[in-house]
């Protein structure tokens, strides 16, 4: 059993609530409210940017030029293979870049990325991995599970994001992260294994808040009380 067959065993229970999740069954279905996806996908956006700055994390905490490499290729991958479909989207309601890049921020996408961000900064090259890992993962496995269902390639709105993330393409991503993790794992103890278990095990929490986040339209859970 590899390091990921192990990781997967434990996360299975929540990665099968995606599925089960109005969000994600909305887009599967075609059936999900436009107005929360534009949400959704403005708020993904500025998470990839962030979610990018752990990607170089990693080449800076690398050990040697391949896996330095590695991390350059799936920073690359995310900002100019993955972003490109939230740019499209954007195109297609009438939303520019540069309003797509200033999209405040919300409370669940600040907390995800932060706990990424952190998580890399503070360990080595094994935290930067498992900190992205459920990340690109769990975004290929819903996509390939979506492209099994009647009609969501080709759905005229969604069908979009469904053959991103089931393509071969961001199937490359999440393998070449899968792999490395894998590789890193071999000269780990028990004890960094399990630390690092638990890094990927709560990522796919922050996964299931990202969707509850795009489900509500949900910003912050105070009042805009700074605001006059
Ligand atoms: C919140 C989130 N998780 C994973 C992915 C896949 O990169 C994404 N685009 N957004």
């Amino acid at each position: 059993m590899t390091f990921t067959d192990r990781l997967f065993k434990t996360v299975e229970p929540v990665w099968n609530s995606y599925l089960d999740h109005p969000f994600v069954k909305g887009i599967g279905e075609g059936t999900l409210d436009k107005e929360k996806f534009i949400h959704y996908m403005k708020q993904d956006y500025v998470y990839l940017i962030e979610y990018s700055r752990v990607f170089a994390i990693g080449s800076t905490k690398a050990n040697d030029l391949k896996t330095m490499t590695i991390f350059a290729n799936l920073l690359h991958g995310t900002m100019n293979f993955e972003m490109d479909l939230h740019r499209k989207y954007a195109e297609k309601f009438n939303i520019s870049n540069e309003e797509l890049e200033a999209t405040e921020p919300s409370a669940a996408m600040t907390a995800y990325t932060s706990y990424m961000i952190s998580q890399a900064q503070l360990g080595g090259v094994e935290n930067a991995i498992a900190a992205v890992l459920a990340c690109a993962w769990s975004y290929n496995w819903i996509g390939k599970k979506l492209a099994e269902w009647p009609g969501a390639l080709e759905h005229d709105l969604y069908g979009n994001w469904v053959q991103m993330y089931s393509s071969e393409g961001f199937t490359e991503i999440a393998e070449n992260c899968i792999d490395l993790i894998n590789d890193i794992a071999k000269d780990k103890s028990e004890h960094e294994l399990k630390r690092i278990e638990d890094i990927f095990v709560r990522t796919s929490y922050f996964e299931y808040m990202f969707w509850e986040m795009a489900e509500d339209v949900s910003m912050w859970p105070v009042k805009d009380l700074a605001k006059n």
